[in-house]
């Protein structure tokens, strides 16, 4: 039986592993060799702290740096690490103050470097555990982002909706799905103790292992978070028409595409995500072709009645699933990708028959790469605005922009439980 020492060993060398190598939780999770070894429920514990650390880093720093003579640095030396975990145990998970702080002190042990500050270890995270819960209550949410998202946000949003956004990234975000056959969505969210949204999409409480859910098997559902499943919607696809879906990996538009009856050629230029898109049309029975190019020079052989280009873009707006990533995304990432979504908008509208239709979206809350991209490519003269109306998706008229386009945010829905941050742009294709 575990002592609850390896979880906490792995979630403090993948916080590491995280800041250092630019890596995601997960696939930090995944390289180390003790995560594998770890019982299911260990893995949980060790996924849920890192995730709290990061989620919860800013105020976290704040309280530890009251109790330490040099304040904690964003590095990602192994001390840091288990002071911040060790912290966040207390602060945010409920942990017995016995169990975090021997773990935590047992930790610098192992490791030779921090082996002469266990002492400090100990004496500061016994502070944390007494006085921390007071000195965390006085800290506010946004403390918990990079000055530049928080400067980036407060400019785009507002002061109010900046506060509202980072309050809704302090939560856990729930599990949600796509149904594949829409009349089929009661059925399944009874199976699953889901309730249904206004977009249609079906929401359990929280995350878990997905193969163990009814219907999994049998392909009936995919994980897809309520706002990323909205730019499919707004496609108004008809059954019989062909589709490209650009920067198509992991599949959750092919799928969607596919099932609304269309004829999707899903394109992607990394082979190794294009294998998810393969192994969940087998799984969801849905067929599409697939291509593995790049979007930027690829065609194809006859133009097509439609494109979605989901384009790769920072992914602010998916913190609440990946809070690691306001640590490693830099806001110089910003104008780069930026310069590649133009890149790809341009080859994406090449591709279009005259007439067909182009559903632009991000996964980001950075203007740049939502309002700032669709105002510019507003004036390609090849393009004609299709605006994005007030009742055309339920519950989602204050989402779309004086401009037609729709932005949504973490505190959109919030008495449902949020959603992803997105940004989708619609236009057709002169004659
Ligand atoms: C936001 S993800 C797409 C998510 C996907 N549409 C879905 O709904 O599951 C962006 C994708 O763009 C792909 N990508 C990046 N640069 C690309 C390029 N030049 N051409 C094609 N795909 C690209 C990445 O491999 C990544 O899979």
């Amino acid at each position: 039986m575990s002592d609850g020492l390896d979880p906490r060993r792995v979630a403090a060398r993948a916080y590491s592993l995280v800041l250092k190598q630019h890596k995601t939780i997960e696939s930090a999770l995944h390289r180390d060799p003790g995560f594998a070894a770890m019982s299911d429920r260990d893995r949980g514990f060790a996924r849920a702290i890192v995730s709290t650390t990061f989620r919860r880093l800013g105020q976290t720093r704040l309280v530890l740096n009251k109790f330490l003579a040099r304040p904690i640095e964003e590095n990602a030396a192994p001390i840091q690490a288990i002071l911040l975990t060790g912290a966040a145990q207390l602060l945010w998970m409920g942990v017995p103050p016995h169990a975090a702080v021997s773990s935590a002190v047992s930790l610098a042990d192992e490791d030779d470097k921090s082996r002469r500050l266990k002492g400090l270890v100990n004496a500061v995270l016994r502070k944390v555990d007494r006085e921390g819960g007071a000195i965390a209550g006085a800290t506010a949410p946004q403390e918990n982002l990079p000055e530049w998202l928080v400067q980036s946000w407060r400019t785009a949003y507002g002061p109010g909706q900046l506060s509202k956004i980072a309050n809704a990234l302090l939560e856990t975000p729930p599990l949600d799905l796509t149904v594949k056959i829409p009349s089929e969505r009661e059925h399944w969210a009874a199976e699953l103790g889901a309730t249904i949204l206004p977009n249609g999409t079906l929401r359990r409480a929280s995350i878990t292992d997905l193969t163990t859910l009814p219907g999994f098997a049998e392909g009936a559902w995919w994980a897809q978070d309520a706002a990323a499943a909205l730019p499919a919607q707004l496609l108004r696809v008809k059954p019989g028409e062909t589709i490209v879906d650009l920067c198509a990996a992991p599949g959750g538009k092919t799928m969607q595409l596919a099932a609304m009856g269309a004829k999707v050629i899903a394109v992607d230029v990394s082979e190794q995500r294009m294998k998810r898109v393969s192994e969940n049309l087998q799984r969801t029975g849905l067929e599409a072709e697939l291509v593995v190019d790049d979007g930027r020079t690829w065609r194809p052989d006859n133009r097509v009645d439609a494109v979605l280009l989901d384009a790769p873009c920072t992914a602010t707006g998916t913190l609440r699933r990946h809070p690691e990533g306001a640590w490693i995304k830099r806001p110089e990432d910003v104008a780069k990708l930026q310069s590649l979504q133009f890149e790809l908008i341009k080859s994406a509208i090449r591709m279009i028959k005259p007439g067909g239709r182009l559903i632009v979206c991000t996964c980001s809350l950075q203007p740049q790469e939502g309002e700032a991209l669709a105002n510019t490519i507003s004036n390609y003269e090849s393009l004609a605005p299709f605006a994005i109306t007030r009742t055309e998706l339920t519950d989602l008229a204050e989402s779309v922009t004086k401009g037609g386009f729709m932005r949504v945010t973490p505190a959109v829905w919030r008495s449902h439980g949020g959603m992803d941050g997105f940004f989708i742009a619609r236009f057709s294709k002169r004659a």
